[in-house]
């Protein structure tokens, strides 16, 4: 072996996607001095989007505080690209679940209320071309209240504003959108998706997001029927149906509500992400392997996260992807499906999932040993 991209994203309350990359280096030069190991940090549109394209592209972050999911202040951070011009808004960082203590997850109050003030801050600062961040969300209310922060009237039968969060959304009624910030309708909006799922139903933001950000399973049609609701009215009101897009379901329905009311463009956030980073021109100039990674592996990992992603590029170049993971989750192996050849856990021994988080990098760096050991082992 000769040079090796590393190419992960971040593991959630763990390790930002630097510090993965690095740790998996360092495990790879201990093994294996003079291999070349190239680290190339990724993101989807989840957590850590605003760190990594503002490094890939020489910009710099600001640090605001805003509305915090469920109405506290919070400091969270966008940026400015290195063209000047272009923003990153990260929802994750205004409206992100590590936001809220784990006691606290209830979807049906948490708000995109900050993530709407986020983007016209970006506006503020003159940026007319933004980058929208969805994923890593703690919330389930359809942008709601992202529209809301920047003018969007959401109103119940009486006239009044509705509530934050999913159970506002039941007592909506209709949408008056005359008050919209107007420099919204100047300004181009990409929103990177971290998964492609529609906006309801079994494949839907609160069927597969919901319980991870508090739900029991009981609270799940009711947050898809909240959903399905606001998709009805942005329909009759708005003209325009967002339900089967892919990526509306992303961050708990945000990517129905950033095309419904901004008239966003959504994409897969990897594939955004892998444009500007080009990830394609560091595996154009070849590699005997690339090692990515997440968090968790599962599931939801073939729906367009950060592994997938890479193993389609790689997939170009035949060059094989593996994947070293915190936890191994359910359905992880339909990524076999998606080129990631194999896949291993960082975790040695039965431990508390605290001790694994904590101890993330060191446990990174070994996993990664043993992998490069165990590859070699046949072809030196
Ligand atoms: N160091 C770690 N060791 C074991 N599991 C981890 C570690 N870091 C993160 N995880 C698991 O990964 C989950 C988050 O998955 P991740 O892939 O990072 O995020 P997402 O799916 O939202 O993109 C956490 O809930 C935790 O269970
Ligand atoms: O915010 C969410 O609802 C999901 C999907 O977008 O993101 P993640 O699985 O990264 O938390």
């Amino acid at each position: 072996m000769k040079r090796i991209v590393i190419a992960p994203d971040s593991f959630k309350e763990s390790l930002d996607a630097p510090a993965v990359a690095a740790a998996i280096a360092e495990g790879i030069k201990r093994v294996f001095p003079e291999v070349e190991t190239v680290t190339v940090p990724m993101a989807d549109g989840g957590e850590g989007l605003t760190t990594t394209l503002v490094a890939a592209t020489g910009g710099r972050a600001i640090t605001t505080t805003v509305t915090g999911p469920l109405g506290q202040p919070v400091r969270a951070a966008w940026g400015i690209l290195g063209d000047g011009t272009t923003a990153v808004v990260e929802m994750a960082q205004a409206s992100g679940l590590p936001l809220v203590p784990r006691e606290k997850r209830n979807p049906l109050f948490t708000t995109t209320y900050g993530t709407g003030e986020l983007i016209r801050q970006a506006l503020d600062a003159g940026c007319r071309r933004l980058i929208v961040g969805i994923g890593g969300s703690a919330t389930n209310d359809g942008g709601a209240g992202m529209a809301q922060a920047l003018g969007v009237k959401l109103l119940d039968a009486g006239g009044q504003d509705i509530k934050p969060g999913a159970a506002g959304l039941e007592e909506l009624d209709h949408i008056d959108i005359q008050g919209l910030d107007p420099r919204v309708k100047d300004a181009e909006i990409l929103v990177a998706c971290d998964v492609d799922n529609p906006l309801c139903g079994p494949r839907g933001a609160s069927a597969v997001y919901g319980p991870q950000k508090g739900a029991p399973p009981e609270m799940v049609p009711r947050l898809d029927a909240a959903l399905a609701r606001l998709a009805d009215i942005i329909e009759r009101d708005l003209g325009k149906d967002v339900r089967e897009l892919p990526g509306a379901g992303a961050a708990g329905g945000l990517g129905a509500g950033l095309v419904a009311f901004l008239d966003a463009n959504l994409r897969r956030g990897i594939e955004l992400v892998m444009e500007a980073v080009d990830l394609d021109g560091f595996l154009a100039r070849g590699a005997d392997l690339v090692i990515t990674g997440e968090g968790e592996i599962n599931r939801q990992t073939a729906y367009g996260k950060v592994p997938a992603g890479v193993a389609r590029v790689a997939g170009k170049y035949g060059i094989p992807v593996v994947a070293l993971v915190g936890s191994i989750g359910e359905g992880a192996s339909t990524v076999y499906d998606h080129g990631i050849k194999g896949f291993m856990s960082i975790v040695p021994r039965p431990v508390p999932l605290a001790y694994c988080l904590e101890n993330a990098a060191s446990l990174l760096a070994d996993a990664a040993e043993r992998l490069v050991r165990l590859l070699t082992v046949m072809n030196k």
